[in-house]
């Protein structure tokens, strides 16, 4: 069964925290967002393991460089995946899979980015990372024309375990689990949403 990653694009970590209390029952993994890290650091990741020690924390660094020193610092704090973009060089996703490694954790490679993300998926993986999220970022998003549709047919062909992160909502979470995907990200569609806990319940039940 395909697991829910809520992604918290907030600010704050009492927000984060606020948020992932209202949702933790609806979903596998609890995904603090680049920006919540840039803002509050290394202590959101350990503010949120305590708070849910049963959940899989994702620190979203987007890693591009001193791979095995990023990861590093993501896994002491408390993060059980971290993610290196698939632009960069093999070199720095090996590094951050040899600190995955020494802590029993995961490298998620983002292709945000990255022009053909199919290809690029299956190169990494033959690196030991978990998963590689198939991502079209909220500026990829916002650009005219853009459909997750693209991310879904990419995850059905990719043969290798992948996410997919860019606008995953109600209306397209059931074609992201038929397409094979391990993981659904969704953001906006639950911290968005009026009742989050009942977005994420939404998507929980049609994951299923
Ligand atoms: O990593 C991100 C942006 O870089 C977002 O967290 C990711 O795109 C998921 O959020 P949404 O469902 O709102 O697209």
């Amino acid at each position: 069964m395909a697991k829910l990653q809520v992604a918290i694009d907030l600010l704050k970590t009492e927000d984060a925290l606020a948020l992932a209390t209202k949702v933790a029952p609806y979903v596998d993994i609890i995904e603090l967002g680049t920006p919540l890290i840039k803002s509050e650091g290394l202590a959101a990741i350990t503010a949120i393991k305590n708070a849910f020690p049963d959940k899989k924390v994702f620190a979203d660094f987007k890693t591009a460089d001193a791979g095995e020193l990023e990861a590093d610092m993501a896994f002491k704090a408390g993060a059980d995946y971290i993610t290196i973009l698939g632009s960069t060089g093999n070199s720095t996703i090996a590094g951050a899979v040899k600190a995955a490694k020494a802590h029993g954790k995961g490298v998620v490679v983002d292709t945000i980015g990255v022009a053909d993300r199919v290809k690029r998926a299956q190169e990494v993986t033959e690196l030991g990372v978990a998963f590689v999220e198939l991502h079209a970022g909220l500026d990829e998003q916002a650009e005219e024309g853009y459909s997750i549709q693209v991310l879904i047919d990419e995850a059905a062909r990719a043969g290798v375990p992948v996410s997919i992160a860019g606008g995953v909502n109600l209306d397209s979470i059931k074609a992201v689990k038929d397409s094979g995907a391990v993981v659904a990200v969704a953001g906006g569609a639950i911290y968005g949403a009026e009742d989050p806990a009942e977005a994420a319940k939404a998507l929980r039940a049609l994951l299923n």
